[in-house]
């Protein structure tokens, strides 16, 4: 099952909305097939899995192992349940029982009918870590939500505006192995979020420039349409949604779309509402201290990720304040990265 995890750990940031399923296929205690999730639209992990077995005949007194339960339902593609009775496979070890609608149990069920021994629950807590994302769009109808950002030492996100230059750009706490990384994280994860303030005085690109990897979709926050046509938000080079209270009519283009929101009512639970509408499973918000605050005060957060780097500033914008329980903590080079969970 650890195999599995691996395997479909290699799904990451391409198979979204689908989950990152791996599988492997055990005969004589040697693997003989590996598979996982293909991208969006593409075979699932057991059908690749089955499919990377040369001799067919050996899948007769096979083991089938996945991280989630095969699925019983014609989605982009026909149910993995049914390849596995197909090919007789007669032992299948499943990681987590799909919570999806249309799954929840029924694929283990025409495994079980059709004479084939299950075994559930194997490394499930850590197949539901592998799910996360997955599972929070299926459980909690929302993605699952990473905050990210970069303080001083002294507690704050960005110097006093008259620190600052007239042309609107990053002001760097963090270094350059840490911008990487978080080039890295934005290649994993489906959407971004800023808020306007930080478009305003960054005019950030949000894009994963610096690794390889798509570039997630924007998401801005624009109550009173303030962003200038100019600014790299709206060039329409990656897609993008603002969010806006104004009317949009008319606005959107291929590139940037435009949704209307209630500012006045619970912005974070709205923006999540929208998300899940979008199938969009999983957003890293990387500022500015409002938006961020927000979903912390919502409740609706689900991991940190904070760089702490060398300087300080003395004023400016304080960091957000959030209560949660480190689960890592590590140095990239002359920053610190601490990793918090919400439970
Ligand atoms: N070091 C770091 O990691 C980062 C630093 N920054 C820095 O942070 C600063 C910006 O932070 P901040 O000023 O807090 O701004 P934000 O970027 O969070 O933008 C705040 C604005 O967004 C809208 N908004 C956000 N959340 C809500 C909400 N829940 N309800 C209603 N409106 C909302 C409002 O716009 P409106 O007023 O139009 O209604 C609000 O004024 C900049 O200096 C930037 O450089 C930014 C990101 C990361
Ligand atoms: N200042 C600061 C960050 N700022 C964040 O990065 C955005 C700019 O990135 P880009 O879109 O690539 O130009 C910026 O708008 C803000 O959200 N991030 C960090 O990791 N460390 C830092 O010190
Ligand atoms: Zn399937």
């Amino acid at each position: 099952m650890l195999r599995c995890i691996e395997l479909g750990k290699k799904g990451l940031g391409k198979v979204a909305p689908n989950p990152m399923v791996g599988s492997v296929v055990v005969n004589d205690g040697k693997i003989i097939g590996e598979g996982f999730t293909s991208p969006y639209g593409g075979a699932h992990a057991e059908v690749n899995a089955i499919g990377a077995v040369s001799n067919e005949e050996l899948l007769k007194s096979a083991t089938l192992y996945v991280t989630l339960e095969p699925c019983s339902h014609f989605g982009k593609t026909p149910p993995c349940a049914d390849l596995i009775v197909q090919k007789n496979i007669p032992r299948v070890v499943i990681g987590l029982q799909d919570p999806h609608d249309k799954v929840a149990g029924r694929g283990i069920q025409k495994l079980k009918a059709a004479g084939c021994e299950v075994t559930l629950g194997v490394l499930e807590a850590e197949c539901r870590e592998h799910h996360k994302r997955f599972l929070s769009f299926q459980e909690k109808k929302r993605p699952y939500i990473i905050l990210k950002w970069a303080e001083t030492k002294d507690g704050f996100i960005a110097p006093e505006q008259s620190v600052r230059k007239n042309n609107p750009e990053p002001f760097w706490i963090s270094n350059g192995s840490s911008k990487q990384l978080v080039h890295q994280w934005r290649g994993e994860e489906q959407a971004i979020l800023v808020g306007t303030n930080t478009v305003l005085t960054d005019n950030p690109k949000l894009s994963t420039r610096n690794w390889s990897g798509k570039n997630p979709i924007r998401i801005v926050l624009d109550r009173n349409l303030r962003i200038p046509a100019e600014f790299n938000v709206l060039d329409g080079s990656i897609k993008t949604h603002v969010l806006t209270a104004q009317t949009v009519e008319g606005k959107s283009n291929s590139g940037v779309q435009y949704h209307f929101v209630d500012f006045t009512k619970n912005l974070p639970q709205q923006i999540c509402n929208y998300l899940f509408s979008q199938s969009i499973t999983s957003l890293l918000i990387e500022g500015g201290r409002e938006t961020l605050q927000s979903f912390i005060d919502a409740n609706l957060w689900d991991e940190a990720r904070v760089f702490t780097g060398n300087a300080e500033f003395g004023s400016g914008v304080k960091s957000p304040t959030i209560y949660g329980h480190t689960i890592d903590s590590k140095n990239i080079i002359s920053d610190t990265l601490t990793v918090l969970r919400n439970d």
